[in-house]
């Protein structure tokens, strides 16, 4: 499944983030790349672990905490901390696959990727390619999306972002461990969330209607997920 989750953040809060990053150091992208994806992939990236990656990792991860759609698609278990990546003049990221598992350098924090992510941070007009795109069994999803909004997809697709041809895409990109492993499972749970808050909006939560599928949700939930 994949999702797009709009308005992670505002016009504004891309500005502040944007002027943070950029004052930060940038470094060749290869240094987090695993075995297979380093021949593929031709871009910067923020310099992990330092200061300035960090404080705006924690922009991001308070910006997924306010934001509901991106939990009730995600249920996030453990979410690796958000690098930032920009690719300019050319530079591409070529058909790879994701780490199974991530492990944060110099600590014993360890994730099993279930779902990538990235969070688009340019306005899609300023940059020319650059599109993220993510193959499954029906053929190429093309991804390109307005500064501040967001897009999850199995972390277990082959995917590629194309050549950047002008101006500079710049993004944050993570992985996340999801409380429930099965994909087939958690889409279900994400469609069934949808459709009680849209009846809930309609009706109002103590409908009995709403009330009994609000139940079955987190019988679900009870059956599928680790907490
Ligand atoms: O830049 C992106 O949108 C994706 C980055 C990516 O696929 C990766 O770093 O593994
Ligand atoms: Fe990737």
């Amino acid at each position: 499944m994949m999702v797009r989750v709009e308005g992670v953040l505002d016009t504004a809060q891309v500005a502040e983030l944007r002027a943070l990053i950029e004052s930060g150091e940038w470094v060749d992208g290869n240094e987090t790349s695993g075995h297979q994806s380093r021949t593929a992939k031709r871009n910067r990236q923020l310099r992990q672990g330092s200061q300035t990656e960090q404080e705006a990792g924690r922009m991001v991860l308070d910006a997924l905490g306010r934001t509901p759609e991106f939990i009730a698609a995600a249920l996030p278990l453990k979410v690796f901390p958000p690098l930032f990546n920009r690719y300019e003049g050319g530079e591409t990221f070529g058909a790879h696959v994701d780490n199974s598992i991530r492990r944060l350098d110099g600590t014993d924090f360890r994730i099993r990727s279930d779902l990538s992510a990235t969070l688009f941070l340019a306005d899609p007009d300023s940059y020319g390619g650059g599109e993220l795109i993510v193959e499954d069994l029906f053929g190429e999803h093309r991804v390109k999306l307005p500064a501040g909004d967001l897009v999850l997809y199995p972390a277990s697709s082959v995917h590629r972002v194309t050549p950047v041809t002008s101006g500079a895409r710049i993004g944050s990109f993570f992985w996340l461990q999801s409380m429930v492993r099965d994909p087939g499972e958690r889409e279900q749970l994400y469609r069934l969330d949808r459709t009680v808050r849209l009846l809930s909006s309609e009706r109002g939560p103590s409908d009995g209607a709403v009330l009994e599928l609000t139940n079955l949700y987190h019988n679900l939930m009870r059956r599928w997920a680790d907490a």
